[in-house]
């Protein structure tokens, strides 16, 4: 691992390291938020993934996030979105997929499926290189945004125990009936319906067996609401598959890093309530 910076906040301190990934065959960059109590003890994490078009830097500067993770002593840990470095055919023509738009998925589709394997980058190949490099404990909780959002409902719901939590700010829920998932499921997925559905929260969250709560905050006002979200599919799975979810409906607020910033704080809080005994 090369560390590209370190800044020191709240008494904790932000890393940047790049690494060779043997996921994506591709270098990856992530970030990782250590509070001041990693010092003196292994920390449980919160993994965060981000959105459409984002790198590691969205949430790290934008979230607000460091004040409360230091004082819940809490270290966070930002992948990037996709793979980056490549030129494969397309790659960086469109904001919803490609370069920015991993999906958290395992591409099966040439030519994405050499290097497009965030959902194995993120599962297994980083918690590993964490957990081995860092005054981590083994307790994780995964939250994320929007395609973020979706990312960490799914691995949450396919890892049945391996991380004691989920939220999700505006996630897209259903990305089998929405047009960002139907884009990129296609193109990275192919015709397989069956591998479309399991990467579906709202697919998924029916067959699940879940007495702790999930965590949902979605803006209002959020210009993707209609067409790309939809939580309602996401609220009527959970009530019929007896799936207690907490969905917060945030009166008048957007899509944007200012809504992320204005509840981060109770997602920390709802994940140190499971993470810190
Ligand atoms: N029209 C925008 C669309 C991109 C966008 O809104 N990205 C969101 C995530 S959307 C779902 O995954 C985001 O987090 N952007 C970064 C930010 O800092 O706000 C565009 O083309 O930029």
């Amino acid at each position: 691992m090369e560390q590209l910076s370190v800044t020191r906040a709240f008494e904790g301190d932000l890393h940047r390291y790049k690494h060779s990934s043997s996921s994506t065959s591709t270098n990856m960059v992530f970030a990782i938020y250590l509070p001041p109590q990693a010092k003196n003890h292994p920390v449980p994490v919160v993994y965060w993934l981000s959105g459409l078009t984002c790198t590691d830097e969205n949430f790290t500067q934008k979230a607000g996030a460091f004040k409360m993770a230091a004082q819940l002593g809490l270290a966070i840990v930002c992948p990037d979105t996709s793979p980056r470095g490549l030129d494969l055919p397309g790659e960086h023509d469109s904001y919803d997929f490609g370069s920015g738009a991993g999906f958290y998925v395992d591409a099966t589709s040439s030519p994405w499926s050499d290097h497009y394997r965030m959902y194995s980058y993120v599962v297994d190949e980083l918690p590993t290189l964490i957990e081995g490099s860092f005054p981590v404990s083994g307790k994780k909780a995964i939250s994320g945004h929007s395609m973020g959002g979706h990312g960490a409902l799914v691995i949450y719901l396919r890892n049945p125990g391996a991380y004691t939590s989920v939220s999700a700010f505006a996630p897209v829920v259903h990305p089998t009936a929405v047009p960002w998932g139907q884009k990129a499921f296609q193109r990275y997925l192919g015709d397989d319906k069956s591998l479309w559905d399991s990467y579906d929260a709202t697919l998924l969250v029916q067959q699940a067996e879940i007495s702790d709560p999930i965590l949902i905050d979605q803006g209002s006002s959020d210009s993707f609401l209609e067409e790309q979200l939809q939580p309602d599919h996401f609220k009527t799975a959970c009530a019929r598959a007896n799936v207690p979810l907490t969905l917060n409906l945030r009166a008048g607020y957007d899509h944007s890093y200012y809504f992320i910033s204005s509840f981060i704080d109770s997602h920390l809080e709802f994940h140190a309530h499971k993470l810190i005994d």
